[in-house]
């Protein structure tokens, strides 16, 4: 058929012409794309009549939004000029096979907040799900992902699950979580603290002066005796890295004293890509996973690399970790045990067996306690240091309160383990809410030592403040995966005038709640959320840790543990929050009254969003996260 065409159209005449009729094509489907892209979807997206930010429909505002350098001006500003629910311009969405118009919806209202947050109707998007999962969980549905899936090594912990999948994980991980847990893997925090003590001990020890070293009388006369600049950020992930391995899973990293280990060097390396945030190649890899198998780059190798040590290592400890729990299920003494892996192992063993994870998804939870539980802790715990140094008479005050403490005993466990007279205390206490407290009752049967540092009421509020004025995760996102209604607890002027009242979702009316299409993104800004003054007052972007010894603080609104977004809300609100606070509360307690932290001279430090909210030294992005203070030692 072909032969007979070539007489009447040349070869070159007939290439022309296909190539113009494709070009005519992709110019239309263009054409179609850009209608409905800017002026349909907008037109017809019930997020258009609220109040927001300008900007052209394909101008983004997420940088003003998400990076910490900006956001907390941008918070105030949008909050005074649109009032505590708006919308503002993502930068397009990629749902089915277009690139969408995307207006997003940023709500302070608590009512909303609260329904996005516990709504099934809102999950975490597709593509936070599948960025985490590259190093803690699966829980995407695309067919490419998929294919990429059963080629490459994933792991399926609960923060990249929704719906029943995660409910059933979560009940189980919770159950690790309890407060007598807790409590029991406190001694595991002080010894690494002070294994921390000792090294900034032996750093500063190289420091002092000639003079200092021969005379003691005159270092006990000039006060401390040495100082250098530490990167306090550095030490402090490479603790809370030995930390969760051993909570986690009976493993110590002895990352404090040698960062060579492999497992701890698999975990770090892959870490630092995925600190690198998105990069354009990130992203093509979100759209298209199977770029990963079959182009992989440097970082992609790495990680497979780490993936398979960990792996190796992981199989290796749940063996021995299993049989623990047979021995100490046929002995009868499990109430000794107090990581993460064990208590999982027991609970998943009495749990309903076709409910049960399989043993590769108990490894990926302890994947998951590791990513959601060692650098975020680390961070929290920077920020304080770096506070503390800011503020040299908190830092003091903090310093004579805990040395006030008259005994610090070492307890013994067992001791502590009997049933009877749970306190009021943070471990404890069941359930938030918040209130500055009285002094504890005495009935704890916590460790001695670490209900003395419990009791420590300025550096409870110091930890609190802290986790308000830097959370380490800055903000997160729900998308609607059906066509959906919020309701809201202060009523929204829209563009026309008209408002939507407050109150409970009206379904015969519509003025009565928000309405957002399938697809459509929430931002909860969780920094914006701990600093705005609606809720914190007057003083909401001032340190002052003093906010939380009033003898009745009673904020306006109550979301989330002592009224912080920090560890976000609802059914996948942090599990590790009493973890955490113990920490942070046992490691400040430990380092202060041996350390004085000053600024380093000359080294602004700034907040940069990777994972999550890291210190940097100012105009040093390259370089990662640090946080270099100068510390002295207290003799
Ligand atoms: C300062 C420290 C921490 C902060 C700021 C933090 C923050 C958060 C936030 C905001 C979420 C919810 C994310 C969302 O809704 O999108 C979350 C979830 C979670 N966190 Fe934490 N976290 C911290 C420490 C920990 C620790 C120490 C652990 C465990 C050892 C942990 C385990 C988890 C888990 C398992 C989830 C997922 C819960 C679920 O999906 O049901 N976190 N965390």
């Amino acid at each position: 058929m072909f032969q007979s065409l070539l007489p009447f159209y040349s070869f070159p005449v007939f290439f022309a012409k296909i190539c113009l009729v494709a070009v005519l094509l992709v110019c239309i489907r263009g054409a179609l794309w850009f209608i409905n892209m800017l002026l349909l979807q907008p037109f017809f997206d019930p997020l258009r009549h609220l109040p927001g930010p300008d900007g052209a429909l394909l101008q983004s505002h997420l940088q003003q939004v998400m990076d910490p350098v900006l956001s907390t001006n941008t918070y105030v500003e949008w909050r005074k000029r649109f009032g505590r629910t708006f919308r503002f311009n993502g930068f397009g969405k990629l749902l089915m096979k277009d690139l969408q118009h995307d207006y997003r919806l940023m709500t302070f209202d608590p009512r909303a907040i609260q329904h996005v947050l516990s709504d099934t109707a809102f999950e975490k998007p597709w593509q936070t799900r599948s960025f985490m999962s590259r190093l803690i969980g699966r829980g995407v549905r695309s067919a490419l992902w998929n294919i990429s899936y059963s080629l490459n090594i994933y792991f399926l912990g609960i923060f990249s699950m929704e719906g029943k999948e995660h409910d059933m994980q979560r009940k189980i991980v919770h159950s690790a979580f309890t407060p007598r847990s807790v409590k029991n893997m406190t001694p595991l925090f002080f010894q690494k603290a002070e294994e921390l003590q000792e090294c900034w001990k032996n750093i500063l020890d190289e420091h002092i002066s000639p003079q200092t070293k021969t005379s003691p009388s005159a270092s006990m006369l000039a006060g401390p005796v040495a100082e250098t600049v530490i990167d306090v950020a550095h030490w402090i992930s490479r603790a809370s890295f030995d930390i969760i391995g051993l909570t986690g899973f009976n493993y110590d990293f002895h990352s404090i004293r040698d960062e060579s280990e492999p497992v701890y060097t698999a975990y770090r390396r892959m870490f630092n890509i995925a600190d690198k945030g998105l990069n354009l190649r990130q992203i093509l890899d979100l759209y298209f996973p199977i770029l990963r198998t079959i182009w992989p780059n440097d970082d992609i190798r790495e990680t497979n690399e780490s993936l398979r040590v960990i792996k190796k290592a992981g199989e290796q400890i749940l063996a021995e970790r299993k049989t623990a729990v047979q021995v100490a299920v046929a002995n009868g003494d499990e109430g000794n045990e107090s990581d993460l892996l064990f208590l999982l192992i027991k609970s998943n063993m009495s749990n309903d067996p076709s409910a049960r994870l399989t043993d590769q998804e108990l490894l990926d939870q302890c994947s998951t306690f590791f990513m959601a539980g060692s650098d975020s802790v680390a961070v929290a715990l920077s920020w304080c240091f770096h506070l503390l140094s800011l503020n040299p008479d908190i830092q003091t005050r903090l310093r004579d309160e805990i040395n006030g403490i008259s005994h610090i005993s070492d307890g013994d466990i067992s001791d502590s383990s009997t049933d009877s007279g749970f306190h009021d205390c943070d471990i404890c206490r069941p359930e938030p809410p918040f209130l500055a407290k009285p002094a504890y009752p005495r009935r704890c049967r916590h460790l001695p030592r670490w209900e003395a540092v419990e009791n420590l009421q300025y550096l409870d509020a110091v930890v609190r403040e802290t986790l308000r004025f830097c959370p380490p995760v800055h903000g997160t996102i729900r998308v609607a995966t059906e066509n959906a209604k919020i309701p809201l607890s202060r009523p929204v002027t829209l563009f026309d005038g008209s408002t939507i009242a407050s109150g409970r979702i009206n379904f015969a009316r519509k003025d009565c709640h928000l309405t957002v299409r399938k697809g459509s993104y929430v931002h909860i800004p969780i920094e914006g959320w701990n600093l705005s003054e609606d809720v914190w007052g007057r003083d909401a972007l001032v340190f002052n840790p003093g906010r939380w010894l009033k003898s009745y603080y009673e904020p306006s609104y109550k979301l989330g543990p002592s009224n912080l977004m920090t560890f976000g809300y609802g059914h996948q609100s942090c599990l590790g929050y009493k973890f955490t606070l113990a920490e942070i509360k046992i490691f400040i307690a430990t380092l202060l009254p041996h350390f004085e932290f000053k600024p380093a001279d000359g080294v602004p430090i700034s907040k940069f969003n990777t994972i999550l909210t890291r210190p940097f030294v100012s105009g040093k992005w390259s370089a990662g996260t640090q946080l270099p203070i100068m510390v002295r030692e207290i003799k």
